[in-house]
C-alpha cells in the first residue's frame, strides 16, 4: 500500500474510531433498543456489544478489502524521454476508462491513459459519503463559477460551487451514481441536427453494452438490457419509507411506476445506481481493474496535460505534453490523441493548444492553430435546492444518527454493505415527466423531480458542498437542522440556457472562467416555477401526508418583495439556491460538417486538426434528459468502436457473443 494511500485507510479508521468514542460518551445512557425503528422497519434489537463487535470485525474486513482493492488499480507508470504509443487517451473519467480498456482489447495497440488524478479507494465508493468527498482537494478540481446577480444568490460570494472528479475514474467516483440513460428522442434529436450514426436506435447497444443490470425485474428484458457488460446496475439494497411513499405519492397522481431506462422514460421509480453490492463502481473499477495486466496499457496518473502538441505543417496532433513530479514531459502518439479530460478540462487544453476562438486566444496570448468554437454551447442540468417538507415521523435519513457508531448502521455497512450508508447522498428515487402534458405519459419529460429521504436539514454535507453561505444558512435551513425532513429537487431537463468556458490565462493550473447563465433564457424560468409547483402536488399526495408532510414554508431573504408562494416569488428562490446538478457538458460540440457551433465531427475528430478526437461531456450537442454518467460511458463506448473502425480493427459485435456464450 503507498503512503497516500495508507493516509486514507488510517483516516477512515480514525473517523469511525473516533466517533464510536464520542457517541458512547454523550449518548451512554440513550441507547438505542429499536434499531432500524426509526426507519419503520421492525423490532430489529441488536445489543450494543453486538454492534460493537460487528464494527470491530467490520473495520479489520474493510482495511483489508482497502489493500486488495489498491492492488487491482492499474499500477502508476513514468514514460521515459520521447516514449511513443499509438494513442495517447488524456483523463481516466467516466469516458477515458471506458475508451483506454476497450482499445487495448486490441493486443497490437499500445494506449497511454494520462490522468491528472490519483488513485481510487474503498472509502470513496461508500454512497453515503458522496458529499463529502467534495470537500478533498486531493480528488476534487474544486471549480466554482464567475460571481453572478442572477444565480447562486444564497451561495458564498454568489459562485456556485462546480465539484469535479481527480482520480482515477473522474466524476464517476464524486457522483451520486443515478443511473439513467435519458429518453429516445434525446439521442433521435442529436441525429436530426446532422449527427449521422448517433439516433437511439444507434445508441442503445452501447447503452446495452456498457450494462450488467442487476435488478431482477429487469434482467429479462432482453430488448432494453443486458447483464454481460462491465458496468454494475442496482437498487441500492435500502430504501426510506418515504421513498416508497413517494412512488405511491405518483400512482396517486397517475404516474406509472417505471424503468425509465427502459422504452419509457416518464414516470416514478427508485433510482436504479452504478453500484454493486452496496458499493460505488466507477468506471476505473469497472473497466480498468479487470484489464489491469494487458501489457499494451499504460496509465500513468497525477499527470496534468497542458497541451497537445500539433504539426504546424499538416496540422496534425502528433502529441501531448505534461507535468508529473514537477517534471514537463513530451510523449508521442503514431495514431491519435484522444481528450477525455471533460467539459472543463478538455476545453481548456483544446485553447492552451490554439484550439478556440481566434479573438480569445489572441486576448490570451495564445498562438491559434485552429479557429474553433471552443467553450461555447455550456449546458448544465440546475434544480431549486431548497424545497423541503417536514415529517412527524422519524422516517428519514439523518447523518449525526447515521453516522453514531453505537447505532447498527455503520456496523452494517461494514459487514454486510446493508442499510442506509448504501444510499447515495440520500438520493432515493426520481420522477421523469413534462409539466406542460402532465396526462401524457410518453411525453419528452422537461422536468425531473429528484427525491430525497433526508434534506438541507438533515447534514451539513450538501449545504457545505452547494457553497450555501453562513448568513443565508442562519437566516433559513438552521432552524430545521437534525428535523426529519425529506426534499425534492425540480430539475430543469432540456435548458435553453448556455453559458461559456473561457481561458483565465496561459496557465493550465489557472482554473478557467465558468460563465453557466443558468436560467437567462425566460422558458427555463417558467419551467423551473412548474418543477416547483410539481414537488409540491407531491407533498399533497395522501401517500405523504401519512408521514405528516407539509412544506417548510421558510421565507428567503432576498425575496421578500414578492409574495410569499407567488411565482415571482419562487423564481427568486430559484434564483438564490440554484444547485448544479453537475451535468456539464457542451463546450466541444459535436455537429455535421459545416456547422458554425461544432467544434467535433459525428466521429469525433476535432474540425481542422488531423488525429485529434475529443470523447467526453463537452461532445454532447444538446443536453439529454438524463443524468450524464451513463451517457457520457456510451460516448466512450462508440468512440472506441470508431477508432477500431477507422484504423482497420474488428469491432466485437458483443451481441452475437453474448447470444452465442447463452445458448451455451
Ligand atoms: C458531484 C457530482 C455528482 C454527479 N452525480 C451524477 C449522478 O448521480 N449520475 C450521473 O449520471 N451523473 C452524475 N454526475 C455527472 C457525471 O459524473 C459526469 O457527467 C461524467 O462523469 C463526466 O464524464 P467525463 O468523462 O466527461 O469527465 P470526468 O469523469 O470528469 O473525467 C475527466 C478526467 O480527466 C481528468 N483531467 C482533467 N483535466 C486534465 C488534465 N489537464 N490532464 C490530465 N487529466 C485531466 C480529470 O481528473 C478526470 O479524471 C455527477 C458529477 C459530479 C461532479
Amino acid at each position: 500500500m503507498q503512503a497516500a494511500e495508507l493516509k486514507y485507510v488510517i483516516f477512515g479508521a480514525l473517523f469511525i474510531t473516533t466517533l464510536c468514542a464520542q457517541f458512547r460518551i454523550a449518548e451512554g445512557q440513550a441507547l438505542p433498543k429499536r434499531i432500524y425503528a426509526g426507519f419503520n422497519s421492525g423490532e430489529n434489537y441488536r445489543p450494543l456489544l453486538s454492534t460493537i463487535s460487528s464494527l470491530t470485525f467490520g473495520i479489520a474486513e474493510f482495511l483489508r478489502e482497502g489493500r486488495n482493492y489498491h492492488q487491482a488499480e492499474p499500477p502508476d507508470m513514468t514514460p521515459g524521454p520521447d516514449a511513443e504509443y499509438d494513442v495517447i487517451v488524456v483523463g481516466a473519467g467516466s469516458a477515458g476508462a471506458v475508451i483506454a480498456s476497450r482499445l487495448t482489447e486490441i493486443p497490437e495497440l499500445k494506449v497511454l491513459l494520462l490522468e491528472a488524478g490519483r488513485s481510487e479507494n474503498l472509502i470513496m465508493d461508500i454512497p453515503l459519503m458522496v458529499n463529502y468527498l467534495q470537500f478533498s482537494n486531493d480528488v476534487n478540481w474544486k471549480y466554482r463559477t464567475e460571481p453572478s446577480d442572477s444565480y447562486c444568490l444564497g451561495m458564498t460570494d454568489r459562485r456556485c460551487n462546480w465539484p469535479r472528479g481527480k482520480v482515477m475514474g473522474g466524476s464517476s467516483v464524486l457522483n451520486y451514481m443515478i443511473a439513467t440513460r435519458g429518453d429516445k428522442r434525446d439521442y433521435d434529436r442529436w441525429a436530426e441536427l446532422g449527427n449521422v450514426g448517433w439516433s437511439y436506435d444507434e445508441v442503445l447497444r452501447y447503452f446495452k453494452k456498457m450494462e450488467n443490470i442487476g435488478i431482477p425485474g429487469l434482467r429479462v428484458d432482453e430488448k432494453m438490457h443486458n447483464t454481460e457488460g462491465p458496468m454494475a446496475i442496482n437498487y441500492p439494497t435500502f430504501h426510506t419509507p418515504l421513498a416508497t411513499a413517494f412512488l405511491q405519492a405518483g400512482e396517486e397522481l397517475g404516474f406509472d411506476i417505471q424503468d425509465y431506462n427502459g422504452r419509457t422514460e416518464t414516470g416514478f421509480s427508485y433510482i436504479q445506481t452504478t453500484t454493486a453490492n452496496g458499493s460505488r463502481v466507477s468506471t476505473s473499477r469497472a473497466y480498468l481493474h479487470p484489464v489491469k495486466t494487458r501489457r499494451n496499457l499504460f496509465v500513468s496518473k497525477n499527470s496534468l496535460v497542458s497541451k497537445v502538441l500539433v504539426d504546424p505543417r499538416d496540422k496534425r496532433a502528433v502529441g501531448v505534453e505534461f507535468y508529473k513530479n514537477n517534471r514537463k514531459f513530451a510523449v508521442r502518439a503514431r495514431k491519435e490523441v484522444v481528450l477525455s479530460a471533460g467539459t472543463i478540462g478538455s476545453a481548456q487544453i483544446l485553447m492552451l493548444s490554439g484550439i478556440g476562438p481566434a479573438e480569445h486566444l489572441a486576448d490570451i496570448g495564445i498562438p491559434l492553430v485552429k479557429d474553433a468554437p471552443v467553450g461555447k454551447n455550456l449546458m448544465d442540468h440546475i434544480a431549486y435546492g431548497g424545497f423541503v417538507a417536514l415529517v412527524d415521523q422519524p422516517a428519514s435519513i439523518i447523518g449525526r444518527d447515521i453516522m453514531n457508531p453505537v447505532k447498527p448502521y455503520i456496523a452494517d455497512y461494514l459487514t454486510n454493505r446493508q442499510g442506509p450508508l448504501t444510499v447515495p447522498g440520500g438520493c432515493e428515487a426520481l420522477a421523469f415527466l413534462n409539466t406542460d402534458t402532465p396526462n401524457d405519459h410518453g411525453s419528452w419529460p422537461n422536468v425531473e423531480l429528484l427525491f430525497q429521504g433526508a434534506s438541507l436539514g438533515s447534514d451539513q454535507g450538501a449545504r457545505r458542498g452547494f457553497g450555501i453561505s453562513d448568513k443565508f444558512w442562519s437566516r433559513t435551513y438552521r432552524e430545521i437542522e437534525n428535523r426529519h425532513s425529506w426534499s425534492i429537487l425540480p430539475m430543469l431537463l432540456r435548458p435553453l440556457s448556455r453559458g461559456e468556458i473561457l481561458l483565465r490565462n496561459r496557465n493550465i493550473r489557472s482554473p478557467p472562467r465558468i460563465i453557466p447563465n443558468y436560467m437567462s433564457h425566460p422558458e427555463d424560468v417558467r419551467l423551473m416555477v412548474a418543477g416547483i409547483r410539481a414537488a409540491q402536488n407531491v407533498t399533497r399526495t395522501s401517500a405523504m401526508r401519512q408521514f405528516g408532510s407539509r412544506q417548510f414554508d421558510v421565507r428567503f431573504p432576498g425575496c421578500q418583495r414578492f409574495t410569499y408562494d407567488s411565482d415571482g416569488y419562487w423564481e427568486c428562490a430559484a434564483r438564490t439556491l440554484t444547485f448544479t446538478i453537475y451535468h456539464h457538458s457542451g463546450t466541444a460540440k459535436m455537429g455535421p460538417q459545416g456547422d458554425p457551433t461544432a467544434v467535433v465531427n459525428p466521429r469525433l475528430q476535432v474540425y481542422g486538426v488531423k488525429g485529434l478526437r475529443v470523447a467526453d461531456a463537452s461532445i454532447i450537442p444538446e443536453i439529454p434528459t438524463a443524468h450524464t454518467n451513463i451517457p457520457v460511458i456510451m460516448i466512450g463506448e462508440k468512440l472506441a468502436d470508431m477508432v477500431k473502425e477507422d484504423w482497420g480493427y474488428t469491432t466485437d459485435g458483443w451481441e452475437r457473443s453474448a447470444r452465442s456464450a447463452r445458448r451455451g
